[in-house]
């Protein structure tokens, strides 16, 4: 969550203002998502679109059944069951080979091109299937989608990133630090590890129940520490932190990392998708393949959504679930895209996304009705702006999208416009911190290149949504700060030890490193570490890392987590005081109001402990001390207590760790910024 502040060049020591986090107020009319069950009846294929209708005409053209003459043997599309293979004097070896090639080549290709081009094109490349392949492809390309030979660099697995603990050798902390002396880049040979990108499965319902209150005593760990005493990490790194940054990022682009958002439907996944097609960052051949594999199960339209939804329960149910992760450049920036799901099902992977963002991209759906239905109706355009505001992101792109099926309305685009814009202000946002933009995901219009609609040209001018991305700042990353960073994934490595993903909030890690694991304070040590994908020595604030991690049982470390240096530690506490606003409640908050606490990856079971002071939105003075309630909202005071010790900060210290939101039967009823910290 290193996502607003430098934004505002706001330093760590400033105290915090409640008037720049969270705007003014809410207002009244202001709705979150009621869990009501008709909203989860959710069927996508009501609004489904042919993608006839958006693609050009020679987009993705099916390859037309030609019949070609083989040595007199005339195989066909329609004889594939008795193929005669005879007249092309085959070994026996051969003839399997040609067999195998065929199966895999139908695999991708489907049915589409006929069995004798197919056999040509294995022939002539002598049963290698990928050379056979590329140039059926290239042979049946579209004007408008670059071949790419290359991989395609989207994952599409959903395993977990994994360091290779086998082939990068574990180097002492003081080595790095010499390698960062003569400011070397990473070795050159950093192999790409296991692929995957699958972001915390398992925190959708609730945080896996790892013994934090039963094995290790919070306390009873302690000791552990006197090894971190003897050797303190902040006395290993001497030299200047910013000055390691630099050495080490100064010549790179700066990355970004951006999730998108929106009520379910809205484009988000196609958009995304598409985005990336136009980018060259998805081959042909796999975008092919998604054409296909969509197209016989009927969902063609979703066929760009598919880049980034990439589980079957994903694309046979047409909903993005948890969130899917790629990557992409541009001019300035590397950009990592963080696509949340939409479904109010799935808001705590939404929270999970957003908490690892810098900047959010909102989309939003301009089609008649379906803008208003996101928007007003108790969608999740709202409560999503609210939830990424709420932890810390305060540039917002607003994607106004599908304007293909409004005929590039300027009207309407204008209606949508105003009405974000009074809530956005609300919520929080400044006016220059966002921006809109008309595109269409689906035809591709003022993703990468200006659209050629006369309709959309003749009244927009501005930028594409790739240079809105590209316009966005980059916080700044607090590296000085002591090393904290959430987890937000556990999971086993391939080697010895295990692996803990999520983002350096403050501060940086080096390979060989002792940390301490919190609220369980085990220390454990840094093993290997990986940053997409590829082994590092170093990482800094701002990185999503995969962290090997020795010295400590798997079975005490849980998502929600946090990693923290070992001398200056994070709190760790079960009440803390936190100034709340409150969004939308169905019955008023009192004392001992069950909640359930979101704060970075963790969810936790809370309560309301005492309610200290009912606060005036605007000035921040206390208009009654002691309330007896808080109603729709309304600002507070409040005393929270948690079932549990959990890591936490004060906002004025961490404000990455010093945010909470409180949410109750699915529904996110308030946000707040924790001002004092209770130690048991
Ligand atoms: N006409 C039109 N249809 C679009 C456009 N973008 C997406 N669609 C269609 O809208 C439907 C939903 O698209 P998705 O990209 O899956 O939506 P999403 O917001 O990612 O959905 P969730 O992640 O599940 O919330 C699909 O049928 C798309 O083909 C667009 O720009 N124009």
């Amino acid at each position: 969550m290193a996502r607003h502040r430098n934004i505002r060049n706001r330093s760590y020591s400033d105290d915090y203002d409640y008037e720049d986090v969270y705007g003014h107020s809410v207002e009244d009319d202001v709705c979150l998502s009621p869990s009501d069950a008709a909203q989860f009846i959710y069927d996508r294929s009501r609004n489904q679109h042919a993608i006839s209708q958006f693609l050009e005409s020679d987009d993705i053209q099916e390859e037309p059944e030609i019949e070609v003459d083989v040595d007199n043997s005339r195989p066909s599309f329609e004889r594939r069951e008795s193929m005669d293979l005879r007249g092309l004097n085959l070994t026996e070896e051969d003839e399997t080979n040609l067999m195998s090639c065929l199966d895999e080549l139908r695999n991708v290709l489907g049915d589409t091109v006929s069995d004798t081009i197919l056999i040509q094109a294995v022939i002539k490349h002598k049963f290698d299937y990928n050379k056979a392949l590329d140039e059926i492809l290239n042979n049946n390309k579209r004007d408008n989608i670059k071949v790419s030979t290359e991989k395609p660099k989207i994952v599409i697995d959903s395993a977990p990133i994994i360091p290779n603990l086998d082939k990068a050798p574990i180097i002492s902390t003081s080595t790095v630090d010499k390698t960062i002396l003569i400011a070397s880049k990473p070795e050159e040979n950093n192999t790409a590890v296991v692929k995957g990108f699958k972001i915390n499965n398992d925190i959708t319902y609730s945080r896996p129940q790892t013994p934090r209150d039963q094995s290790p005593a919070v306390t009873s760990r302690a000791d552990n520490l006197d090894e971190s005493k003897s050797t303190p990490k902040v006395k290993e790194n001497k030299i200047d932190p910013t000055i390691k940054y630099s050495n080490e990022r100064g010549s790179d682009k700066e990355h970004l990392y951006i999730v998108v958002i929106g009520h379910v439907d809205a484009g988000k996944s196609t958009l995304m998708g598409h985005l990336l097609c136009e980018l060259g960052e998805v081959s042909q051949r796999t975008l092919h393949k998604y054409e296909q594999e969509s197209k016989k199960i009927g969902k063609q339209s979703f066929m760009y959504a598919w880049v980034l939804d990439e589980t079957g329960e994903e694309r046979v149910r047409g909903i993005t679930m948890d969130v899917g992760k790629a990557q992409f450049e541009t001019k300035t920036k590397k950009v990592i895209i963080l696509d949340a799901p939409g479904h109010a099902d799935f808001i705590p992977n939404m929270i999970t996304g957003a908490g690892q963002a810098d900047v959010a991209l909102l989309v939003v759906d301009a089609t008649r009705g379906e803008f208003e239905s996101g928007f007003e109706l108790g969608g999740q355009t709202r409560e999503h702006a609210l939830l990424v505001r709420s932890l810390g992101v305060s540039q917002l792109a607003v994607a106004v999208n599908k304007l293909d099926t409004t005929n590039w309305s300027q009207e309407r685009f204008n209606v949508i416009v105003k009405k974000l814009k009074l809530f956005l202000k609300q919520a929080g946002y400044k006016d220059s911190d966002v921006t809109f933009v008309p595109c269409s995901g689906l035809t591709g219009d003022n993703l990468v290149k200006p659209s050629n609609e006369a309709e959309l040209l003749n009244w927009y001018t501005g930028p594409t949504l790739l240079d809105v991305i590209d316009k966005f700042n980059v916080p700044e990353r607090p590296v000085s700060k002591p090393m904290r960073m959430s987890i937000n994934d556990v999971y086993k490595g391939t080697g010895s030890g295990f692996c803990v993903a999520g983002r350096i909030e403050n501060g940086i890690v080096n390979k060989g490193d002792k940390v301490l694991v919190c609220p369980s304070k085990e220390m454990a040590e840094v093993r290997n570490m990986a940053i997409n994908e590829l082994s590092t020595n170093i990482a800094f604030a701002g990185d999503q890392v995969a962290i090997t991690l020795a010295g400590v049982e798997m079975q005490n470390v849980s998502i929600g987590y946090i990693l923290s240096d070992s001398v200056y530690q994070v709190p760790v506490t079960s009440r803390f005081e936190a100034r709340l606003v409150v969004f939308n409640v169905k019955v008023p908050i009192t004392k001992g109001y069950p909640v359930l606490l979101h704060h970075q990856s963790l969810i936790e079971s809370a309560h309301i402990r005492k309610l200290k002071a009912l606060l005036n939105k605007s000035t921040g003075e206390t208009i009654k001390k002691k309330p007896r309630c808080l109603g729709n909202n309304s600002v507070a005071v409040v005393d929270i207590e948690v079932c549990r010790p959990i890591c936490i900060e004060r906002y004025k210290d961490v404000k990455e760790l010093g945010r909470v939101m409180l949410r109750v039967a699915g529904v996110t009823i308030a946000a707040g910024l924790v001002t004092e910290i209770y130690t048991d």
